[in-house]
């Protein structure tokens, strides 16, 4: 391959690609975070069974996105999604009020996963839009993130509908993944 071509297909194809779940109740917004990120729109979601799967690129850094099925009969499949991961966004219905024990013992519980103790943790406290929505603060405390010693952790408000706060946490991935400040 003469150098010119060489220099294309890097561009086309730049080597490292990082890998981020997406996990998080049904209902929490998951898919709905996955395509506003994706093709910047809001889309009628179903329940997923399954996954989604989309390539993301933010500040020339590549990253293949896993969105998971959220209903309980579904997240022991989790754990099949979990090698090569880089990041896990757990995404949370901050009005969810009743569900959030529920969601702290899956997050203790993939953050036990040997395929997971290297990644960096982003809690999406989704649905700011709503009044009856928990903050940010209350969120950390109901699912004790403090306590998280193992991994590096964040929480960021977000509004998946309107996009608000999204790219602020994919930030704070793509510094801890590439090991750079990115602003
Ligand atoms: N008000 C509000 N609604 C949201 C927000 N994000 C998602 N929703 C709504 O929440 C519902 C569920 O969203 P999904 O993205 O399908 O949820 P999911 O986490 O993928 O659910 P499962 O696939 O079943 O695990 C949809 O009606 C979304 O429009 C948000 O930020 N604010
Ligand atoms: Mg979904």
């Amino acid at each position: 391959m003469g150098a010119f071509m060489s220099r294309f297909w890097f561009m086309l194809f730049p080597a490292k690609e990082y890998k981020i779940v997406v996990v998080g109740l049904d209902n929490a917004g998951k898919t709905t975070t996955l395509y506003k990120l994706h093709l910047g729109e809001v889309v009628t979601t179903h329940p997923t069974v399954g996954s989604n799967v989309e390539e993301l690129v933010y500040k020339n850094i590549r990253f293949e996105v896993w969105d998971l099925g959220g209903q309980e009969r579904l997240r022991t499949s989790w754990a099949t999604y979990y090698r090569g991961t880089h990041a896990v966004i757990a995404v949370i219905d901050s009005t969810d009020r009743a569900r959030i024990s529920i969601m702290k013992d899956e997050l203790f519980r993939l953050l036990q996963h040997d395929d997971l103790l290297q990644a960096a943790v982003l809690v999406f406290a989704n649905k700011q839009d709503l009044k009856e929505a928990m903050s940010p603060a209350e969120i950390t405390d109901a699912l004790s993130l403090h306590s998280i010693k193992s991994h590096d952790w964040h929480i960021q408000a977000c509004c998946a509908l309107t996009g608000a706060g999204l790219y602020d946490g994919l930030g704070w991935i793509a510094g801890k993944v590439t090991g750079k400040t990115t602003t």
